[in-house]
């Protein structure tokens, strides 16, 4: 019997989930759409907000429902599931989930003739027990959580040495400064808690049949974890729990294992039941859909993976550990002694949504949801919009629908023309066109060159010169629903460079879904100690696996867009002293030009 191996990424939009075989090849694949599959939630673009709060959460119950449907859908396809001997699984980074007092019996007791959600959600069966002590797990685009932040800054000091210690300044959709708030805005929920999970282990746990512990890569997404030391940090802990009972939040949040490939058991006997698992196929560490996204490419120092979905983020492994506010660092999630770098912006594909459905506006025949529209107008405006880059000013724009992570800013839209050293602001109301700014059309290429500007000035202290060219990255892997997209990717290579060109995974739509099953490969078939790196390279195929879709550098243009970096960083400083949050630019954002 051929092994086979499944992965899962539960993301903000949609749980896909994919079957491949030892060689890595794919399968099987099939995903779930949360708002087309569950429109009873009353979600939009997979969440539910409330914006006098800042809040943004998720209802738990969705996403069981989503890994019934989804392994349904895979049976449907003809997946036989009794082939596969592991499993593994990305969570969204950086989800909080709280379970109940009842939650290990629930798990452990599960029904295959029943679905999840009626067995673990206490609103869909009639009020009955309920596995989770809260019903909804905060988003990562939750914005309600400022103040915990300023008090998980202040805890250690500075933002810097909070960085220092747990690889990231304090961000609002981090787990510490969200129990802080759920501590302290439902007490009674917070006692009612047995177990704390993020996305990632609250999924392993629905698999093995009990809570699983949190992965070492994702732990990094929690402002608890010392990075440095390798275990919870107490004086974060003592904050969180409010000084009181930190051993009692210590063991909420449970143990955390070095080893990213262990396997916690096998799989629970509701899946062999209800889809015909193997009782012995096993559950190896999910982590979180970032750590997941770069096991699904044999990265090298200098790539740069830049995943577009929902959020934009960008990734980098790299032996050395250089925190500061601007950026995190987590733990790699299978290798020791390698760390991931990321940038992450809230504000990636609904953003470019927005102006690309201003844009099918003008048009009425325009296919509704059709990039073809954006996509030639932004790449028959000249870069910058500059005809003439001797005298034409800089157009550069921030297009922040959502309130943003990178610079920490409130929503909002900023338009500046930028010449000898000056910006001028124009048409910050989206209903006011000009020459110098015609709307919404010239925001096609802004948005795009405004997203990749911000992670080549964040990024630009971790790449190295290519041979004779400047320095930038070696490879960018463009992955998520936005790297269906070549004009978005052409924009790419423009601003960022690559000395070997723009590249997208050529197997399945989704790299994240892809690591996990990958990781679950190499837990269950690794012989030794044999590390994740040379257990990808035997069975990599490059001709298979990767396409180029376009050129990186492309000398003139690269430059032009190293010189506009002064002009954005500065157009963000003005953002952040309208609208910014905390403490002082330089520390939230790291906007500086070097
Ligand atoms: N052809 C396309 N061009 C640009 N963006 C696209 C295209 N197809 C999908 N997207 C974007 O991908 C986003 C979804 O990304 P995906 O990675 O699938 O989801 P998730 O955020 O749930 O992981 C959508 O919000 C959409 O903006
Ligand atoms: O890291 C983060 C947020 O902290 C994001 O990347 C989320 O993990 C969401 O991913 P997508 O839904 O955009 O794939």
């Amino acid at each position: 019997m051929a092994d086979q191996f499944l992965g899962f990424d539960l993301s903000t939009q949609q749980l896909k989930g994919i079957v491949i075989k030892s060689d890595l090849r794919l399968v099987h694949e099939a995903k779930v759409d949360f708002d087309a599959d569950f429109p009873k939630y009353g979600i939009h673009k997979g969440v539910l907000t409330n914006p006098s709060a800042g809040e943004v959460f998720a209802p738990v119950a969705i996403w069981l429902e989503a890994i019934d449907l989804v392994l349904q859908r895979l049976k449907e396809q003809g997946a036989d599931l009794s082939k596969i001997r592991g499993i593994s699984g990305a969570g969204m980074q950086h989800g909080t989930v709280f379970w109940s007092h009842d939650a290990e019996t629930l798990l452990a007791g599960l029904d295959g003739r029943k679905s999840l959600v009626e067995q673990l959600s206490g609103a869909a069966n009639g009020g009955q027990k309920s596995a989770f002590s809260h019903p909804n797990s905060p988003n990562w685009q939750d914005a309600s959580t400022q103040n915990q932040c300023e008090r998980f800054d202040a805890a250690l000091g500075s933002p810097e040495k909070l960085a220092q210690s747990t690889g990231s300044k304090a961000h609002h959709r981090f787990s510490g400064p969200q129990i802080l708030r759920f501590r302290e805005k439902f007490p009674e929920d917070y006692e009612a808690t047995s177990r704390i999970s993020l996305v990632s282990s609250f999924f392993a746990s629905v698999f093995l049949g009990k809570v699983a512990p949190i992965d070492k890569g994702d732990v990094c997404g929690t402002n608890l974890w010392d990075i440095n030391t390798g275990r919870w940090h107490d004086d974060l802990l003592k904050l969180t729990a409010g000084g009181s009972d930190i051993d009692g939040l210590r063991t909420m949040l449970g143990d955390v294992y070095e080893d990213g490939g262990k396997s916690f058991g096998s799989i629970s006997p509701y899946f062999v039941k209800r889809y015909g698992f193997s009782s012995s196929a096993q559950i190896v560490t999910f982590t979180g859909d970032n750590p997941s996204t770069i096991l699904a490419l044999p990265l090298r120092s200098s790539d740069a993976i830049v995943s577009l979905g929902t959020s934009t983020t960008f990734l980098m492994s790299t032996t050395r550990y250089m925190p500061d506010p601007a950026y995190h660092f987590m733990n790699h999630p299978t290798t020791s002694g390698l760390y991931m770098f990321m940038l992450c912006y809230k504000n990636g594909g609904l953003a470019r949504e927005h102006i690309r459905d201003a844009i099918n506006s003008l048009t009425p025949s325009a296919t509704p949801n059709s990039w073809d529209l954006f996509n030639s107008t932004a790449t028959s405006t000249p870069v910058l919009g500059q005809e003439n880059p001797k005298s034409d000013p800089q157009r550069l724009g921030l297009f922040f629908p959502r309130p943003e992570i990178v610079p920490n800013v409130k929503a909002g839209t900023w338009r500046f023309l930028y010449k000898n050293d000056r910006l001028s602001a124009v048409n910050s109301a989206n209903d006011n066109s000009s020459a110098d700014w015609p709307i919404p059309k010239a925001d096609a290429r802004a948005i795009l060159e405004s997203q990749f500007l911000s992670l080549r000035l964040r990024s630009q202290n971790l790449v190295e010169p290519q041979g004779a060219l400047p320095p930038q990255p070696r490879r960018i892997y463009m992955v998520g629903g936005g790297a269906a997209n070549s004009a978005i990717a052409e924009l790419a290579g423009q601003v960022l460079g690559g000395s070997e060109g723009v590249y997208k995974l050529d197997i399945g739509g989704n790299a994240c879904a892809l690591g996990a099953a990958y990781k679950a490969a190499w837990g269950v078939q690794r012989e030794n100690d044999e590390n994740f790196e040379d257990f990808l390279e035997k069975r990599w195929n490059e001709e298979g696996f990767v396409k180029k879709i376009c050129e990186g550098y492309r000398k003139g243009v690269f430059e032009r867009y190293g010189d506009a970096l002064k002009g954005f960083a500065e157009m963000e400083h003005k953002a952040f002293e309208e609208m910014g949050e905390g403490k002082l630019m330089d520390q939230n954002a790291g906007g500086k030009v070097t």
